[in-house]
């Protein structure tokens, strides 16, 4: 159950209410500040000089408003959103309907674009830059080229894996925004504004202890949100005190950051069954009965936020800090040579440790691929 809470995939009910949430426009868009700045000039520029807005990639972990940001452009500019995403471009001929149906500064928006195939790719590109695209029109030796004209556009394309593009498409965005986790003060606005147009009575102690455990994503503040509102509403009069919130978050094993229970399985393999580590992220997955992708896409990120995992070129280690939570001694110094904790990034004859913040630079700088198992 608290799988769900956590998971990217949404149910088109929840697409329902994810839509009712959305904030429209720059201004309600809660957090993110630095991408505001620089995305309401980009905005503003493109309309001083009457044109598209240049082409945007926003990458970052799931559920942290990257759709919403994309949905907020198209708007602050006034024209259509036509949205797309990588696995539904099969083929060259479906990415050139798509761009000529296409009319002036439309937003065409591409979410997982790290999927798109190569061929795709690279027909994409050449459109980015120079709004023309070739169609290949009959077959055989009588297959002749024809190259098709686009008004401008703008493409907006969304990834959690901003490695996995090639450099060329990376290289036509003119702006590439990463999407940071929310502070929990931000978080706490995000709840106070969907509790308002839920209309769920919550106070300000409820809203906080929600926040606290929503792993910095709007998507899963959200979530914890209405179902807090269910266990208030059938177990006391349906307002969202700090004790409710707290009995109704501890029933669905989330503690009081935010981990659920496949976070700490993921933890407690690397530490019981791998020493600590390092352990490769495929070793880790058949362990613990998960999806690679799932792992790095969804878990990982959080925990290395955290500073509990750390990646090393030999695969995952747990850290000090992720014995810590889970109530366990961290091995002493030296002791069986695996664990960070003990020995800390500058420690010789260990693993290559990373910071957390370098570590997720590099798991989204990386195809994820790192040579490990
Ligand atoms: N800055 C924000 N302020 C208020 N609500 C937000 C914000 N960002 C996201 N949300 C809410 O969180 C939900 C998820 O956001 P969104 O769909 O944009 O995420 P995403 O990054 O595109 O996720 P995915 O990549 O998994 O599709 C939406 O319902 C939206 O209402």
């Amino acid at each position: 159950m608290s799988d769900r809470l956590v998971s990217p995939r949404v149910s088109q009910e929840e697409e329902i209410i994810e839509s009712s949430l959305r904030p429209r426009r720059l201004s309600e868009y809660i957090g993110q500040e630095r991408i505001k700045e620089n995305l309401a000039i980009l905005l503003e520029a493109a309309r001083r000089r009457n044109e598209p807005v240049d082409h945007v990639l926003l990458y970052g972990p799931p559920g942290l408003g990257k759709t919403t940001l994309c949905n907020i452009i198209a708007a602050e500019m006034g024209v259509n959103l036509k949205t797309t995403s990588g696995p539904a471009i099969e083929h060259a001929g479906d990415l050139a309907s798509i761009l000529t149906s296409l009319q002036e500064g439309e937003v065409l928006f591409i979410d997982e674009i790290h999927r798109l195939s190569r061929a795709v790719e690279e027909r994409l590109y050449s459109a980015m830059e120079d709004f023309a695209i070739d169609v290949v029109i009959g077959k055989g030796p009588g297959a002749r080229s024809l190259r098709i004209s686009l008004p401008p556009f703008t493409v907006v394309g969304a990834t959690t894996r901003v490695g996995a593009l090639s450099a060329p498409l990376r290289d036509r965005f003119g702006a590439i925004y990463r999407l940071e986790y929310y502070s929990v003060e931000a978080l706490k606005q995000i709840l106070r504004r969907s509790a308002r147009i839920l209309r769920v009575p919550a106070d300000e102690d409820g809203i906080e202890e929600i926040a606290a455990r929503a792993r910095g994503t709007p998507r899963i503040v959200n979530r914890l949100l209405r179902r807090v509102r269910d266990y208030a509403q059938v177990k006391a009069d349906g307002v969202i005190t700090r004790e409710i919130a707290r009995a109704a978050l501890d029933a669905l094993e989330i503690d009081h950051i935010g981990l659920d229970l496949t976070d700490r399985h993921l933890l407690l393999t690397i530490i019981h069954k791998f020493d600590g580590g390092p352990v490769g992220l495929e070793t880790l997955a058949a362990s613990t009965s998960e999806d690679p992708e799932t792992i790095e896409d969804v878990y990982e990120p959080y925990l290395l936020q955290l500073g509990f995992i750390a990646r090393t070129p030999r695969g995952r280690v747990a850290t000090r800090l992720a014995y810590e939570h889970l109530g366990l001694n961290p091995p002493a110094a030296g002791l069986g040579g695996r664990s960070p904790a003990a020995q800390g990034p500058a420690a010789s004859g260990g693993p290559e440790l990373w910071t957390a913040g370098e570590a997720h630079e590099r798991s989204t700088a990386s195809s994820g691929s790192e040579g490990e198992d």
